[in-house]
């Protein structure tokens, strides 16, 4: 679905991400790991259009490395951000009709109802989504806003950073839900190894902006050169 061929971002004279190259196959779930500052974001920020990268970038084996973000929406790539940012002064539902002009570029309200009802919103839809959801709420509004774009490819940065044990494993089974829902492939970044072991097929791991590792989270948390750039230490 999804192919990096040598893709490369630089901020001035910062290396952000260097010679990034691996594929990701329709139906995966992939957990994107590494230290703070290894690249992450940089990398779905690349793959989404919000930086310039060099290489290439090969989403349903077109090139799409110059293609302007909104039609990297329209091809069926669709995001979250770290920080949710709702629209400010515009309700749930509104928010996720905004996303799917955007996105999808038409308006479909049974879609919009299905993504309420799924995510848990229904409640909330004629509420201020800036103003009156509380953090879980929020986060289920950040994938809601993104599902809204019809994505084929989604891509989550920490969308469980935050959330305590129990609303983490909820959290992940929606994930799950979701994923056989709509048919989606799913690349999240994420920190705890636990919850990417559970969730993930597979993890790639980034430090420095280079690709260090790439395979079954169970084979990649074992790979020393992996626990050291994330703990600083390495396993006796
Ligand atoms: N717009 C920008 N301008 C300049 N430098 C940037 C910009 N965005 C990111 N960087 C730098 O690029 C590097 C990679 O940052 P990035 O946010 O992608 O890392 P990350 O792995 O997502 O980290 P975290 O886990 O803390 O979110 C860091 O050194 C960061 O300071």
């Amino acid at each position: 679905m999804l192919r990096l061929e040598e893709v490369s971002v630089r901020f001035g004279g910062l290396v952000a991400l260097s010679g990034i190259s691996f594929s990701i196959a329709k139906g995966e779930i992939l957990g994107l790991v590494g230290p703070n500052g290894a690249g992450k974001t940089t990398l779905f920020n690349a793959i989404s259009g919000l930086v310039k990268a060099r290489g290439r970038i090969l989403f349903e084996e077109k090139d799409i490395v110059r293609l302007p973000l909104h039609l990297r929406a329209r091809a069926g790539i669709g995001r979250t951000f770290q920080i949710p940012q709702p629209m400010h002064h515009l309700t749930v539902r509104e928010n996720l009709t905004v996303a799917q002009v955007f996105g999808a570029g038409k308006h479909d309200p049974a879609r919009i109802e299905e993504i309420l009802e799924v995510m848990n919103l229904s409640a909330k839809a004629d509420q201020d989504a800036a103003t009156t959801l509380a953090l879980q709420e929020l986060k289920r509004l950040e994938i809601a806003k993104a599902l809204a774009t019809e994505p084929k490819l989604l891509l989550l940065d920490e969308v469980l950073a935050g959330l305590e044990s129990q609303a983490k494993r909820t959290f992940m089974l929606k994930l799950r839900e979701l994923h056989a829902l709509f048919g989606l492939t799913i690349v999240i970044v994420e920190h705890d190894i636990e919850t990417i072991s559970n969730l993930c097929t597979r993890a790639v791991v980034l430090n420095f902006g280079q690709l260090i590792a790439d395979g079954t989270p169970d084979a990649v948390f074992r790979d020393p050169q992996v626990m050291k750039s994330y703990t600083g230490t390495v396993d006796a």
